[in-house]
Parts: C-alpha cells; structure tokens; sequence
C-alpha cells in the first residue's frame, strides 16, 4: 500500500535547497521550476552543469554556489534536495537537515527520503500528480504520457464555467456543495445503454 500523503505545495513561499549540480541536480530543478517558476532555489555543488548556468542566469530567483555543502546551508530552507554522486555524503546531509526538520529528499536513496518528487499531468490549471511509492519512476513517467493524452483539452473550460458558477451560488456551504454535485453528476453518471443500442445500430 501507498501510505504518502500527497499535498501541493506553494513553493514561491518557501526557500528550497538543492544540493549536487550534476544530471539529477538539473532533473531536479527542471522537475520545481516546470511546476514552480516562482520558486526561491539555492543550489550548492563544486560542478554545476551548463544547462543549471543557464537557467540561473535568467532567474533572479536561483542561487547558485559554487562549492561543497557545508551544514551552515540548511540556515533557513524548508526543502531540501539532496543529489550528490556521493551515497555516504547524501546520507549525512540529509540527517543533518533532518535534524533541523527540514522535508528532505534524497534522490539516491528513497529509504531516508520524508518526500518523492512526482510525476505530473498538466493541464492548465488541472494537475495530477502520480507516485508508485518509489517503486518504478519509469512507469510513473509512462503513466502521465498516457493520461496527458486522455484527459480532454476542454477541461480548462469546464473548470473556468464551473468556479463562475462556484463564484455565483449565494446560500450556505451544504446548499452549494448540493448545486455544485448537481451539476456536475453527468460527469459520472453511467452511459445511457439505450443510447449505447442506438449507436451501435
Ligand atoms: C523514490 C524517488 C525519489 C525522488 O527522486 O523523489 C526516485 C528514486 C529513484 N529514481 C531512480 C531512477 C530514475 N528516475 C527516473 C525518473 C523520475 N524519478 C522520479 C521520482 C522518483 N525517483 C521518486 C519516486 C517516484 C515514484 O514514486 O514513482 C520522477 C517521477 C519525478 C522527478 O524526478 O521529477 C521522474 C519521472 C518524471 C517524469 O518524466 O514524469 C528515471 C526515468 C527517466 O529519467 O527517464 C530513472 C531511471 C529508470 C529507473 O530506475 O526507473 C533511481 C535509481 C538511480 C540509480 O539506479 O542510480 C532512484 C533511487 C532508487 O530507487 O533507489
Ligand atoms: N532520483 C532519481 O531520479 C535518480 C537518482 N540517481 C542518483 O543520484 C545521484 C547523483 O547522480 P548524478 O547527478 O547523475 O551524478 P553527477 O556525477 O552528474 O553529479 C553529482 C554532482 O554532485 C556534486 N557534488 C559531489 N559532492 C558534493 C558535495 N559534497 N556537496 C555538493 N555537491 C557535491 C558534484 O560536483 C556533481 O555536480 C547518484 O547517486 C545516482 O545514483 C540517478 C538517477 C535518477
């Protein structure tokens, strides 16, 4: 069974460290900002590749430091992502931020990991966000092609008429919980079999 709890995160307000600018390094950050553009990112690794250059230097909110983590780092972050290619180094940074109850995630080693990084279906203002519980990323990743493909286009509209009319309903809480089931029931309700007949016909 899957026991993570999932929650989405205002990352504009919290400060994220990352630490390892190697290829993970950079999946990773790709990974917040494709989510995230406005998040506040502190990156510290000796190497840092190109591609994390770059995206910096066309963001005032990422930072950008050029050496090994020292424990003085985790000052003020409330995420941290640890993506060294060192196992033991990972392992004692993320005690350390641990320590100080910072949610870390530690891409080598999903045992001392408080958080997985997800996948994710976009969709306008639809996201879906998919774990298999650290068990095949790959599948993950295959999962949100094949549902980006079946969710329809027109859900942004959907959703644009239905917060108008959320926006619109006058009464109390339950009376609006009533409109807004009303409404949308035919988004669940099973196919007519007649209409099905007729179809087939
Ligand atoms: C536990 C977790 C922790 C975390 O990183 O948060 C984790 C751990 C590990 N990943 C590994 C490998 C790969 N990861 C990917 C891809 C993704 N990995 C992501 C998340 C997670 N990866 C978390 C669990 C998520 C879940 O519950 O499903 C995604 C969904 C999100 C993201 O990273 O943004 C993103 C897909 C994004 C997308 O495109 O939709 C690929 C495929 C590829 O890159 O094409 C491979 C290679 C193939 C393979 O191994 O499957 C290894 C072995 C490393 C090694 O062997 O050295 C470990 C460590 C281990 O398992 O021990
Ligand atoms: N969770 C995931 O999705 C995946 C995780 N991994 C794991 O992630 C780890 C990193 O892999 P890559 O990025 O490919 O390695 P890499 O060699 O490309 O990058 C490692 C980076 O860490 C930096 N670094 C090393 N020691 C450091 C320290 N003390 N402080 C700060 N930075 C330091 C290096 O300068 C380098 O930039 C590996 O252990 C790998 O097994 C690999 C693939 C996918």
């Amino acid at each position: 069974m899957n026991e993570l709890f999932p929650i989405f995160i205002k990352l504009e307000n919290l400060q994220t460290l990352i630490v390892g600018g190697g290829y993970v390094g950079l999946e990773k950050i790709t990974a917040v900002l494709d989510n995230s553009p406005q998040a506040n990112i502190t990156l510290v690794s000796p190497e840092i590749r190109q591609e994390i250059v770059e995206l910096a230097g066309n963001n005032d909110r990422i930072f950008l430091i050029k050496r090994r983590f020292v424990d003085e780092d985790l000052t003020g972050r409330d995420l941290v992502i640890v993506a060294t290619n060192d196992k033991e180094e990972n392992k004692r940074i993320a005690a350390t931020s641990r320590a100080k109850h910072i949610l870390t995630n530690v891409a080598d080693t999903p045992a001392i990991c408080d958080f997985y990084l997800s996948s994710v279906v976009r969709k306008g203002n639809l996201k879906v966000a998919i774990s298999t519980n650290g068990m095949s990323p790959t599948l993950a990743k295959r999962l949100k092609e094949v549902l980006g493909e079946a969710l329809p286009d027109n859900l942004e509209t959907a959703m644009q008429q239905l917060k108008a009319v959320r926006d619109m309903l006058k009464g109390d809480f339950a009376y609006k919980v009533d409109e807004l089931n009303r409404i949308t029931s035919v988004l669940t309700a099973p196919v007519n079999p007649q209409e099905n007949a007729d179809k087939i016909d």
